[in-house]
């Protein structure tokens, strides 16, 4: 099983950030919430502020935990660990993802997710 952290970064608007996984890469061209794998030792917390770092180029305040999923991709199962998170410093850049955009809650189910989030989007978002 693989251990994947994800952080649920919410704007002072309200608007919450979804990113576009690069074409080629497992799940290219799905829209997930920014993360990556914990390294044996890691605790969560400290993977998503070193992975967020590495592909947003921001610094980040872990909040809440979210309840996590397990989900089977066939080729890989992962336990995802989702966290609310607040930037507190640096400027958003899409060092890894094709794109990042600001979503209202209600833009959300619009866009095509990687499967292991819908539930975290059915948590956040009771009414969508
Ligand atoms: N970061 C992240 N990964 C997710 C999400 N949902 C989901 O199914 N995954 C899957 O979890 C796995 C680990 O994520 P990752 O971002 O570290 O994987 P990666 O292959 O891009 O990293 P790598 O290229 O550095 O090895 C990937 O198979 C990815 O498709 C999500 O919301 N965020």
């Amino acid at each position: 099983m693989l251990e994947v952290v994800c952080g649920v970064i919410e704007d002072s608007e309200g608007r919450f950030l979804a990113c576009l996984r690069p074409a080629g890469k497992h799940l290219g061209g799905l829209w997930e919430f920014p993360g990556g794998k914990i390294d044996p030792g890691e605790s969560p917390d400290a993977a998503l502020v070193r992975e967020l770092k590495e592909e947003l180029a921001v610094d980040v305040e872990v909040g809440r935990a979210l309840t996590p999923v397990v989900w089977n991709y066939g080729e890989i199962t992962i336990r995802l660990q989702p966290f609310i998170c607040r930037i507190v410093s640096g400027e958003l850049r899409a060092l890894e993802h094709e794109e990042l955009r600001w979503c209202a809650p209600a833009d959300f189910p619009r866009l095509p997710w990687a499967d292991a989030d819908i539930p975290i989007l059915r948590e956040i978002f009771p009414t969508g």
